[in-house]
């Protein structure tokens, strides 16, 4: 049973498709009223309201994977959850047409003075004079941040006539040419806009983006918008800005601490208020949170994910054209990793043949994993494969070859230890399986899987005879054994597929057998 937990107000039709499974249990209740279960659970699914921080994490120690059913991540501990080789997802793009709407919503409100018009005529008065605005059409917008929902909001501020002015440090040329803007400066942005509204993730370069120094590069009577995330306009130094007038009003959708509670900018009649309701539509919501249970469900059948925070994104096309590489990269590192059971410091992967022209960078984060499985305790999978290489010092790289070495495809792994570097090549043939060609110096042939036995020995008439003795006295039997040599006489070694592992005693009897050099137990 596969256990969900929806800690958040999610559209119970997009959850439908979760529902449906046999194998799926579904507990909808606050992280808080959960704590006697929250073990249990595989799936956290969240919007922004249910803070996932490392706290929470440690107590879920069997969740595999995070679904944001929205955009930001910033109520997410994205980095304790790669740590533990969690799968953070969220559905990018589901609210963006909502999110852009209210944003033009919030734009209109603020220049034409709607809600302090609503409050006053429920209050019985009249008073059209003191609600005079301004009109959209061929006003300055400058656009802070042209994403998603950057770009859907310039789309309409032209449909109204208004002039756009856009920065982004990672908009590219063509790009703003294809959505018709011309890039800015931020400096020029800030001197030439009527009306300001930000659109990019709170991250250290955009918290307090719209600070005391920026403000004062605005124009007086600029209007500023933030339906992103709380903390890009400093909400204290917008006071004074206020108070001159220099700032002639403000539309926030969303807060520095949500709720904000008796906040000082309530003081303000220009400052217009939602409470973080950009994607609250039926359509968002339900576009969100069908996005978040097909990934789920893609997830549980062991297919990768596409809207991933933390993992490479990959189409189910190309999921479909590495699957096989993937398979054998990571058994690759698990043979690798057991096979030289020492400190390493760099492992080396080049691709040569048809696999070469595929994704390889999941292909080398699968073989990481498989390397690093039987020297880490915790949970380690491609998620979190690289930042734990990292913690221990294991460098990775991945080169590219014409040497197939015969074969259609070919992967070749170097492992660089202390005093000892060691290299295994593969290959996947179709409708055949995995054969690994290559390990340590010596031309071989075998299946990668099972309870393998690696015996490195001089090549000495009688010696398959002994081993095969020594396994038949302790009941083990062999299910295929390879061979291979360097030369007549010389170093040689056997590759041993048995039906179950061996102990030990075994493998040191083994090891006693005179011109045996190396016996090692190799698990797949
Ligand atoms: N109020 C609400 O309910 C909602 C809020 N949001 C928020 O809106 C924001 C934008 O969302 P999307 O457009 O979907 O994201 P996006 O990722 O498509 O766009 C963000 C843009 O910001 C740009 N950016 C990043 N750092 C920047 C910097 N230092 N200066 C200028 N630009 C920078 C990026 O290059 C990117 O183009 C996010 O913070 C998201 O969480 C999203 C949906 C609903
Ligand atoms: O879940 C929500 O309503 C918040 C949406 C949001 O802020 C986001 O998607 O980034």
């Amino acid at each position: 049973m596969f256990r969900i937990l929806v800690s958040d107000a999610i559209s119970e039709e997009g959850l439908a498709p979760l529902r449906k499974s046999e194998q799926i249990e579904i507990v909808q209740k606050k992280v808080t009223e959960a704590e006697d279960r929250l073990h249990e659970f595989d799936a956290l699914l969240v919007r922004s309201a249910t803070k996932v921080t490392e706290e929470l994490l440690s107590k879920m120690p069997n969740l595999k994977i995070i679904g944001r059913a929205g955009v930001g991540v910033d109520n997410i501990d994205v980095e304790a959850a790669t740590k533990r080789g969690i799968v953070v997802i969220n559905a990018p793009n589901g609210n963006t047409v909502s999110a852009a709407e209210h944003t033009f919503a919030m734009m209109a409100a603020l220049v034409r003075h709607i809600p302090q018009a609503h409050v006053s005529v429920k209050s019985r008065e009249w008073n059209r004079s003191a609600f005079v605005g301004t009109e959209l059409q061929g006003k300055h917008l400058g656009i802070i941040g042209f994403g998603r929902i950057g770009s859907e909001v310039a789309k309409r501020a032209r449909a109204f006539g208004m002039i756009v002015h856009v920065y982004d440090p990672f908009l590219t040329k063509e790009r703003a040419e294809k959505l018709g803007v011309s890039i800015h400066t931020l400096d020029e942005v800030l001197a030439c806009s009527d009306i300001i509204t930000v659109h990019t993730p709170l991250t250290k370069e955009t918290k307090g983006l719209l600070g005391e120094k920026n403000l004062a590069k605005t124009k007086k009577g600029v209007y500023l918008i933030n339906c992103a995330r709380g903390g890009i306009i400093d909400e204290k130094a917008l006071i004074p800005f206020l108070q001159s007038g220099h700032v002639a009003g403000v539309a926030l959708d969303v807060f520095e601490q949500e709720p904000p509670g008796d906040h000082p900018l309530f003081a303000f009649d220009n400052v217009i208020v939602t409470p973080h309701l950009g994607a609250s539509t039926v359509e968002a919501q339900l576009n969100v949170a069908t996005q978040v249970a097909e990934e789920v469900l893609q997830f549980l059948e062991g297919k990768p994910v596409t809207s991933s925070i933390n993992l490479p994104t990959l189409s189910k096309d190309v999921y479909e054209k590495i699957q096989a590489f993937y398979n054998l990269a990571k058994k690759m590192g698990m043979i690798a990793s057991q096979y030289m059971n020492i400190p390493v410091q760099e492992l080396s992967v080049t691709y040569a043949g048809t696999v070469a022209d595929l994704e390889t960078t999941y292909i080398t984060r699968s073989l990481l994993a498989g390397f690093l499985r039987p020297r880490v305790a915790s949970t380690v999978n491609e998620v979190n494969a690289a930042m734990i290489a990292k913690e221990r010092g294991i460098t990775y790289g991945e080169k590219f070859s014409d040497e197939t070495h015969g074969y259609a495809n070919c992967i070749s792994l170097t492992v660089q230890g202390e005093n000892k570097t060691f290299t295994i090549k593969g290959t996947h043939i179709p409708n055949y399986g995995d054969r690994i060609v290559h390990f340590d110096g010596f031309t071989i042939d075998f299946a990668p899987e099972g309870h393998l036995l690696y015996i490195q020995h001089q090549d000495r008439p009688g010696m398959i005879g002994k081993v095969g003795n020594i396994l038949g006295e302790h009941q083990v039997n062999i299910a295929t054994m390879q061979v291979g040599r360097q030369q007549a006489g010389g170093k040689a070694i056997m590759m041993l597929s048995l039906d179950k592992p061996i102990d030990d005693a075994l493998l040191q009897k083994l090891t006693e057998i005179e011109d045996i050099e190396t016996a090692k137990r190799v698990e797949v």
